[in-house]
């Protein structure tokens, strides 16, 4: 099975091949323009951000499925503050899938930045004194202490997209007698 994921961050694309690793696909990282701003602020943006990722990765190979990832945050309704969020979509040219991941409260501060037009990642690296955590841990692996990663709640985002496609009996696990079409 041919994967294309439209991004070329490491977490992103280390997400798709460990969730989907019973498939054993094979996984192209397209650096694709999101459409949207680098710093999604709804729940709307990101979740088309993760679309135009997924049709573009496609697009831009001949992979079975394309895979879009994207972050963002938000204020959700009943939640206070800010919330992290993210989506993954999967298409295989005709259908298209999407998925929710894990969603955490960014402190108040880090809130305060993000209003005033920063981006997560830069901003999570100024507060840690790192480089790329968004590219490693992410605000996802910081702010649980390790409870999750960036890699593994993205994971689940990926699952939610992807599964309704395994669901769908349109994906089969490899084994030696069958293989993915
Ligand atoms: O430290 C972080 N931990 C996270 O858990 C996280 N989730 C999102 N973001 C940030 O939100 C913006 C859009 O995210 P994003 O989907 O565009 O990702 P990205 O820019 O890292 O990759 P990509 O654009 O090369 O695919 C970017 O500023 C990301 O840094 C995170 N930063
Ligand atoms: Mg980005």
């Amino acid at each position: 099975m041919d994967l294309a994921v439209g991004s070329t961050n490491p977490v992103k694309v280390d997400a798709v091949e460990r969730t989907l690793e019973r498939f054993e696909p094979a996984v192209t990282a397209v650096a694709v323009d999101s459409g949207v701003p680098e710093q999604p602020w709804s729940i709307e943006e990101t979740v088309t951000g993760a679309e135009t990722r997924a049709r573009r990765a496609l697009e831009a190979t001949d992979a079975d499925y394309g895979v879009g990832l994207e972050g963002g945050v938000a204020r959700l309704e009943g939640v206070p503050g800010l919330s992290l969020i993210m989506w993954a979509a999967v298409t295989d040219g005709e259908r298209l899938e999407r998925g929710g991941g894990p969603t955490l409260s960014l402190p108040d501060e880090v809130a305060a930045r993000l209003e005033a037009g920063a981006e997560l990642g830069p901003v999570m690296d100024d507060r840690l004194g790192t480089d790329g955590i968004a590219e490693a841990d992410g605000a996802a692996g910081v702010l649980t202490a390790g409870l999750t990663s960036r890699t593994q709640a993205l994971g689940e985002a990926v699952a939610c997209a992807f599964g309704p496609f395994v669901a769908a009996g349109d994906v089969t696990r490899t084994t030696d007698e069958s293989r993915c079409y």
